[in-house]
């Protein structure tokens, strides 16, 4: 049975990469245990190279599991199928495609583009600030831009997880804080409460503290918990709440655990929640 408080069930997850070259096995993730509520966004930060993609392609089903538990509502995930929907910090779009072309192409794999279909891609071209870019191809589109048309494709077919892999951070530093902005305005006003959840990986820890319910810290590889830390910032959330005490001060602690994982011969141990943030 569903449980909405365990929406998402990572428990003892192991995944790992054969080389076919040399034929051995490397862990990326190495006992992942945490749980994902419905509605909840989480943003994933940690070392470079400690596993972070791997276990986002994982869950998208691209990436097989070697042990443990990753169930969505309930059910071992063992490959790709349209509740869940993955946004890559390259916004690949087909550039044959117009920008609305490019946004329906979800809902027309799925032969679900109808009328409501095209309601649904109507009504995401506005949320999305791309109004009166419908019939624009991707050459003719910004970076952020590309990145409206990427995030909206993926949100087209109401994906129950969607999985975003740094989607931001091919993009200039004004460009990011605006996207940023615009992700949280989008998920307020179309993922939260609608029963979607977001799995959000950054290296870049006010992106993380900024978008997310909560901030799960992953060791250096192959990856296992380090802490999972509260975000109890109000919302809805605007650029000048990265400039409030609290919100530095959960950067600031998220980030001594992250640097901490950087130090060879470190691996900290498992922590309770928020354990060593002071409130
Ligand atoms: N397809 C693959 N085949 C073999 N090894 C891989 C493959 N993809 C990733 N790895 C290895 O798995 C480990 C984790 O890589 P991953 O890309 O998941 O880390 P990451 O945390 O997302 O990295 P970054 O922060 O640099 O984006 C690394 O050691 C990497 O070299």
């Amino acid at each position: 049975m569903n449980n909405p408080r365990r929406k998402l069930v990572v428990d003892d997850l192991r995944i790992g990469h054969w080389s076919r070259r040399s034929g051995s096995f490397a862990l990326a993730c190495d006992g992942l245990t945490f749980d994902v509520a419905e509605n909840e966004f989480v943003a994933i930060v940690g070392p470079s190279g400690c596993g972070k993609t791997t276990f986002l392609t994982a869950l998208a089903g691209l990436t097989p599991v070697e042990s443990g538990r990753l169930e969505l509502n309930g059910e071992q995930i063992t490959g790709p199928a349209p509740d869940r929907s993955l946004v890559f910090q390259q916004a690949s779009l087909f550039p044959w495609r117009t920008v609305v072309a490019n946004i329906e192409f979800g809902l027309k794999a799925q032969r679900r583009l109808d009328a409501k279909g095209k309601a649904r891609v109507a009504e995401l071209v506005e949320l999305v600030g791309l109004a009166g870019k419908e019939e624009s191809y991707p050459r003719e589109l910004s970076g952020g831009m590309s990145q409206r048309v990427n995030l909206a494709r993926a949100l087209a077919t109401d994906p129950d997880l969607l999985l975003l892999d740094e989607p931001f951070s091919a993009l200039d530093a004004q460009t990011r804080e605006l996207m940023q902005e615009e992700l949280t305005r989008v998920w307020q006003a179309d993922g939260a409460g609608t029963g979607k959840t977001a799995v959000f990986v950054t290296h870049d820890v006010p992106e993380a503290v900024f978008l997310a319910d909560r901030v799960i810290v992953f060791s250096r590889g192959p990856a296992h918990l380090v802490e999972v830390v509260e975000v109890d910032l109000p919302r809805p959330r605007g650029a000048g709440v990265k400039r409030s005490p609290r919100f530095q001060e959960i950067s600031d602690h998220i980030l001594s655990l992250v640097m901490s994982q950087n130090q060879p011969g470190r691996r900290t141990e498992d922590h309770d929640s928020n354990a060593a943030l002071s409130r």
